[in-house]
């Protein structure tokens, strides 16, 4: 694999890993396999344990990531965890690579969990310019920017990103309404259909592009589209919203990953029902 970055310090945010050259969305950064990993729910003793289980050169290796505590041993550990691990499928990871990667609430790459590789992916979700830091993002998009810095604070830092400083009002006003309309979405799903389109889907997609938030949550609004344009009886739209499912699925997850493949189903499902000429039955006509 190319190294498309280079890991230097961060201003104000320790090290961080920065763009050797210019980076074209989808490209893969990097793929790491997990230095060990716990299942969660998680317990520190868990942590210790697979910890000391580890060669001692690997833990020395570990015991060089970033702590926010300078501490005794084991709570060390604890603390390196914790600042470090990602979600993997059902278990949490030590990527020594991985855990060089800073926050954005806005984010310019995708980290994933590839289950088929048994690796972790971080793949570019936009151009990124030369010399540019390289951020993923360890919150969930809908959140308003009080409920992330108290997220956030547990890393011990305040998020300067442009949703926290200069755009955070109306940053605020769009992620308050991806939490209503998110939530509409979920459970609009057991309602009849009024709407001649899936409007919250689609206003969620807006507000999404808007917020600069490209990455996996709008390839799920995508699909949360395409899923409520086929509701509606509208297959030639619901492929239309899902072909852009697979292709922010393939720039997030990479060509290999088993959720392109979902989404690639989908996709060739909703093709086959529109070349039968399938006409559906929308609920509540
Ligand atoms: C997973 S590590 C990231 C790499 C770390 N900067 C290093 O030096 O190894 C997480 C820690 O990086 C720092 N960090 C990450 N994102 C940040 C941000 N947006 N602003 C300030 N500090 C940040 C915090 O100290 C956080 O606990």
């Amino acid at each position: 694999m190319t190294i498309v970055y280079t890991v230097l310090p961060s201003a104000g945010q320790g090290l961080g890993c920065f763009s050797n050259a210019q980076i074209p969305a989808g490209t893969l950064i990097l793929s790491e396999t997990p230095l060990f990993n716990v299942h969660e729910p998680r317990t520190n003793a868990a942590v210790l344990n697979a910890f000391s289980a580890l060669p001692v050169h690997d833990q020395e290796y570990y015991l060089t990531l970033y702590a926010q505590k300078a501490t005794a041993r084991d709570a060390k550990v604890i603390d390196i965890f914790n600042s470090n691990a990602w979600q993997t499928g059902s278990r949490t990871s030590i990527c020594p690579l991985a855990a060089r990667f800073n926050h954005s609430c806005v984010p310019n790459a995708s980290f994933a969990w590839n289950s088929r590789l048994s690796k972790i992916t971080v793949h570019a979700i936009v151009a990124i310019p030369a010399n540019t830091e390289i951020n993923l993002s360890y919150e969930r998009p809908y959140q308003i920017g009080r409920e992330r810095r108290k997220k956030l604070s547990a890393y011990g830092f305040v998020c300067a990103c442009v949703a926290c400083g200069i755009d955070a009002e109306a940053s605020d006003v769009r992620r308050a309404r991806m939490v209503v309309l998110d939530a509409r979405i979920r459970s609009q799903r057991r309602q009849l259909w009024r709407s001649p389109m899936p409007k919250p889907e689609l206003e969620l997609v807006r507000l999404l592009k808007e917020e600069g938030i490209v990455g996996e949550a709008l390839g799920l609004a995508y699909h949360d589209a395409a899923a409520g344009w086929r509701k509606h009886g509208r297959l030639d739209l619901a492929a239309r919203y899902a072909v852009r499912e697979l292709e922010v699925c393939i720039i997030c997850f990479g060509l290999d990953s088993p959720a392109v493949d979902t989404s690639r189903a989908f996709l060739l499902e909703l093709k086959e029902l529109l070349a039968r000429n399938v006409h559906l039955v929308v609920d509540g006509a």
